[in-house]
């Protein structure tokens, strides 16, 4: 059995390698191959093996990637010549014994060669070569051996010259780890590109890429398991004593203080014991209670206890680049470690992690990413995927990928967690997954609504003083606020529906008459100026986080906010603004801290509406929009618009404040007009035009659109997806037919034949 397969393998055995016992460095006796067998498989990749056993009996093999799964197993000299000399040891002066076995290779499928060592001159070559020819086959002769082949032979072979030179190479162990490691990366990416493993969906796997897979879990070996095993424990240790020795100092000892006192703490146990005993775990608790700095931290810190701190790998997904980079910079200062150490970020374009980063919060486009070129998340334990209410495209995508990949990774953990969620849905999503809540709020916060607002400021709506002046640039659009007023559309009417249904009863006369005035679809520029002139003359200190629809709006405010005299005045006002076009540097200014009797307001988008703490923030004003992307039937095209946030955003908003200390929310809309908002957002899947969303899909190469969008949390109706996709598939096909038409066209017009050849290949 044994020989059997190293006969398959030996035609690539190309180096046999000594080395020295007392010397760290290895010698490696490289011979340089280049096999017409070897041709057969155009696929195979040289392989440098290095197993624990090889390295201990100082042998290393150079093998073809379809062998790599034996390549841990060492040939003796002997095993090496009986294989090559079996194949032919004949004479010519019986060419009816050639004619048989030139005639039994073109039968043979398998072997395609026939190597014949018996010494023999110039004649004897030209008589078998004839035969050869005439039987449609190559011949060659090197030296005084013979080869007879099915394809074309080269001039020179250099495994059939025995008089060529050996060159001696000697690879510092260093570099050997480092082919090791690129070897590793590079297996595991031809793992990928081999074709249906790859697949996601479910796809039957063919025998060959079953074999592939094992032939890559023997790969594993390659690597010297005992030396990095001890390698990883020592960090481990190291990690544990660090991790001890802040939790001891007094620094530690505040910041451990202050987290006990979060409310995920107290069910700290239950959750590490549910995440050990479940893949898949759905985590619902109230904003600010410890999901997303707590719960990674919480698995994090139990590993590094138990000694295993070094071979753990934790991602934790955010829907935006700023909750991720404010998660990692928590975490590390919760660790009283610089960001980058054990707990790092990488959004988009920007990262900061190293190679002891063992808790990475990273954007969930980032994880999606790596999953198309590594769908086993190789090395990875653990993955939460943090505010999933949000059911953004990548996060649903992501759902899509990881569940899929759970069987494959049982050792492999999924946390999903949110402040509102609609947890069982989740949890039958993955068969039944347990859901566990984190009771309890960290700091009290107190909602206010149009009508309490109205009633404590004593502000007055008429319906002029609701159209928002956007200036002489867009004068269009304080015009066209005049116009919608006339148009109702399907919000409004509920919206009015909601109002006709209170009658605002306990509210004085002449809030109940401002309520009556109010204007749904506009933004409300004056009653948010007047919101914030209330707070900054009467509330106590505390940052205000004003959430906007869009740059447009936050522009508009900005400007009108600064020719306002208390509040444009900058000893006694901060004014920021946070939106995703604005660079990380500009973002992350909203977490400074402003000058001493200055109050700090900061004009945000729902980027900011998620995952972070701005420690100094005491109140929120909500303006109860977010730009959605939706349908616009009319121009056949999606399109970003203000629409009216679900009650979980709503939520989310409020829980802005209230993280630090008490704080305040105000709502600029109705409670009524909040209890008739949908409890969760429509999933964006649901909301993107089909054809958006198919090209989408079909970009992120993942195999069929239908199968894949079959397998979402809520998928789209099949019929639709399967007419769409079929469309796209035309549309592509036909776009690159025209292309390699227009390519050869230009080609042979310039007489490069090359290219037409080459890209019709
Ligand atoms: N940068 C920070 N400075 C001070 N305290 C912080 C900071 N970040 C987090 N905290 C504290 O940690 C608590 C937990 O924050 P975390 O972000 O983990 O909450 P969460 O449950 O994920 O909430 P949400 O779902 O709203 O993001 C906060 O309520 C706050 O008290």
């Amino acid at each position: 059995m044994r020989n059997s397969k190293a006969a398959n393998a030996i035609g690539f055995l190309i180096a046999r390698a000594k080395s020295s016992t007392n010397n760290p460095y290895f010698s490696l006796l490289l011979s340089s191959y280049s096999s017409s067998r070897a041709n057969n498989n155009l696929r195979s990749l040289l392989l440098l093996s290095s197993s624990s056993s090889a390295i201990s009996h100082g042998r290393f093999l150079i093998a073809n990637r379809s062998f790599c799964g034996y390549a841990a197993e060492q040939f003796s000299d002997d095993e090496y010549d009986d294989i090559e000399n079996h194949q032919a040891s004949s004479s010519v002066a019986n060419i009816d014994e050639w004619k048989w076995k030139l005639s039994l290779l073109l039968r043979n499928e398998k072997d395609q060669e026939i190597v014949s060592r018996d010494k023999r001159d110039r004649r004897d070559y030209e008589q078998i070569s004839n035969l050869a020819k005439r039987m449609g086959l190559y011949c060659e002769m090197y030296g005084k051996v013979v080869v007879a082949s099915k394809v074309p032979l080269p001039n020179y072979r250099p495994d059939l010259d025995d008089r060529r030179p050996q060159r001696e190479v000697v690879i510092p162990l260093g570099l050997q780890r480092r082919v090791e490691g690129l070897l590793q990366e590079h297996l595991d990416r031809a793992e990928l590109s081999s074709g249906k493993v790859t697949n996601n969906m479910g796809d039957d796997k063919s025998i060959d890429q079953v074999e592939c897979i094992n032939l890559d879990d023997n790969a594993d070996s390659f690597l010297d398991q005992s030396v990095m095993e001890k390698v990883l424990q020592r960090r481990s240790l190291r990690m544990r004593n660090m991790q001890r020795a802040w939790q001891e100092s007094p620094e530690g000892r505040k910041m451990l203080e202050f987290r006990k006192s979060l409310p995920a703490f107290r069910e700290k146990d239950r959750l590490l014991q549910a995440i050990a005993q479940n893949q898949v775990i759905v985590i619902s608790g109230e904003t600010g209670c410890g999901k997303t700095t707590q719960l990674p931290q919480y698995v994090l810190e139990a590993e590094i206890e138990s000694g295993r701190g070094a071979f753990c790998s934790i991602i934790c997904t955010q829907p935006r680049r700023i909750s991720a980079m404010a998660g990692s910079e928590r975490g590390s200062t919760e660790r009283g470690e610089p960001l980058g150490e054990t707990v790092g970020y990488k959004v988009r374009l920007e990262g900061m992690k190293g190679k002891n980063t063992h808790l990475l919060f990273c954007t969930s486009g980032i994880l999606l990413r790596r999953l198309l070129s590594d769908r086993n998340l190789n090395g990875i334990t653990h993955v939460f995927v943090d505010e999933i209410h949000e059911r953004g495209m990548n996060e649903d995508f992501l759902l899509i990928i990881l569940k899929d990949m759970l069987p494959r990774r049982r050792d492999l953990r999924l946390i999903l967690m949110s402040a509102t969620l609609n947890a069982e849905l989740f949890s039958n999503y993955f068969e039944g997954a347990p859901t566990i809540h984190i009771p309890g709020f960290t700091y009290p916060v107190r909602a206010h609504f149009l009508e309490d607002v109205l009633e404590m400021t004593g502000y007055k709506l008429t319906s002029f003083n609701q159209i928002d002046d956007y200036g002489q640039e867009k004068m269009w659009k304080t015009q066209k606020q005049l116009a919608s007023r006339k148009r109702k559309n399907q919000i409004t009417a509920l919206v009015e529906d909601a109002l006709n249904k209170s009658s605002f009863e306990n509210y004085s006369a002449r809030a109940r008459d401002s309520l009556s005035s109010w204007v749904p679809d506009c933004t409300g520029f004056n009653l948010i100026e007047a919101v914030l002139c209330h707070i900054c003359r009467k509330e106590r200190p505390g940052a205000v986080l004003v959430f906007m629809t869009g740059w447009e709006d936050i522009s508009c405010l900005r400007d009108q906010v600064k020719a306002h005299p208390l509040l444009g005045d900058p000893n006694r006002v901060l004014l920021l603004t946070c939106h995703g076009s604005m660079a990380t540097s500009e973002q992350k200014l909203i977490f400074d801290k402003p000058p001493p009797n200055v109050r700090k307001i900061i004009l945000a988008t729902n980027m900011a509406e998620a995952s972070i703490t701005i420690n100094d923030v005491v109140f929120v004003v909500d303006g109860g929009k977010a730009k959605e992307t939706t349908y616009d039937a009319l121009n056949n095209t999606p399109c970003l618009l203000p629409s009216w946030i679900s009650q979980a955003s709503a939520r989310q908003r409020r829980g802005r404040a209230g993280r630090v200390q008490p704080g305040e929310c105000y709502h600029l809309y109705p409670r009524c007009v909040f209890e008739a908002f949908a409890e969760y957002q429509l999933p964006e899947l649901l909301r993107t035009p089909l054809n958006s969303l198919c090209l989408q899909i079909k970009s992120l190469q993942v195999g069929s659109i239908g199968v894949f969008l079959s397998a979402a949390l809520q998928p789209p109706e099949p019929l639709a997806v399967s007419d769409v996709a079929q469309l796209i598939c035309i549309v592509v096909k036909n776009f690159y037919s025209r292309l390699i038409l227009v390519l050869c066209m230009m080609a042979s017009s310039s007489g490069n034949k090359r290219l037409d050849v080459g890209f019709l290949g």
